[in-house]
């Protein structure tokens, strides 16, 4: 097995203040460790921060101070075709699918670019037909109903799978889901994160970002919370939701009925 850690250390993220105000910062001092076959969790509220280490892993935010490592690569010390290389074992799914494909492509396109991008597949033809796999894989089945078609002619959880498609294709040793099932009526949720669950059982490493803690503990073996920027409390996801050790973990649990051991509906 290729050893893999994700290892951030210390990281800290600002944004440049605007039109004469304060900066903000976004994530304040955090640690945190991936392993792979590991489904970790980051939940907390809006503005807590999540997005922010998800962007920075992948290069789209700038790290203010701290290190992210993936193996022995200090991804935040490397640029350009150095960066794009390290980061192809990394593949992020984010929120809004409509956001994420480009419209003008077919499915077909949009699933095989990733391979063009990381110049795997040796031919057109041996790319096509990892993508009909993989199409079939995430249950857009068959795939020849599906491959031509444009991200309108589908629904937003058709759109989902085919961006869950297109970054499990180039099998990644991290996958970083940003509210990979927040736009997702319930009835298709389960099948993406049971997809998820799929990678890692493949051995990859997954962190799924969300605000919403059950399906967090549900599908996570490890929690961590945030909170303004701070990781406030992390541990196995059954001991987070069933004895949390901090307050703001209890406000959260509250706050979700169907968990809210310390809600005053509980129990009764
Ligand atoms: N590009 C940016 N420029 C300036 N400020 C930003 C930028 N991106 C995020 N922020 C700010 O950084 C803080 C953390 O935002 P972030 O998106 O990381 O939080 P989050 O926990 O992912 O929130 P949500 O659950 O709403 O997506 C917020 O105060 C946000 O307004």
């Amino acid at each position: 097995m290729r050893p893999l850690g994700l290892n951030i250390r210390d990281l800290v993220i600002d944004y440049p203040a605007r039109r004469g105000g304060a900066k903000t910062r976004a994530v304040d001092g955090v640690n945190l460790r991936l392993d792979r076959g590991e489904f970790v969790g980051i939940v907390g509220e809006s503005g807590s921060g999540k997005s922010s280490i998800a962007n920075a892993i992948m290069g789209l935010a700038s790290v203010t101070s701290g290190e992210i490592s993936l193996g022995d690569t200090d991804l935040t010390a490397l640029r350009g075709k150095r960066a794009r290389h390290a980061r192809r074992a990394l593949q992020l799914v984010m929120q809004d699918p409509f956001e994420a494909l480009d419209p003008h492509l077919s499915v077909l396109r949009l699933v095989e670019e990733p391979l063009i991008v990381h110049k795997m597949g040796r031919s057109k033809q041996e790319r096509r037909s990892r993508v009909r796999e993989a199409l079939e894989q995430v249950g857009l089945s068959p795939a020849e109903d599906f491959e031509g078609r444009r991200p309108h002619e589908l629904s937003g959880g058709q759109r989902q799978r085919v961006c869950v498609a297109a970054a499990l294709i180039v099998n990644p040793d991290v996958v970083i889901a940003d509210e990979p099932v927040s736009m997702l009526d319930v009835s298709v949720r389960a099948g993406v994160l049971h997809m998820l669950d799929a990678s890692r059982r493949r051995g990859n490493a997954v962190l799924m970002i969300t605000h919403d803690l059950p399906t967090a503990a549900a599908f996570c073996d490890r929690l961590i919370v945030m909170h303004q920027g701070r990781i406030v409390e992390e541990g196995p996801s059954l001991r987070v939701v069933q004895d949390p050790s901090h307050q703001y973990t209890r406000e959260l649990l509250d706050a979700t009925p169907a968990l809210g051991a310390h809600s005053p509906s509980a129990g009764s």
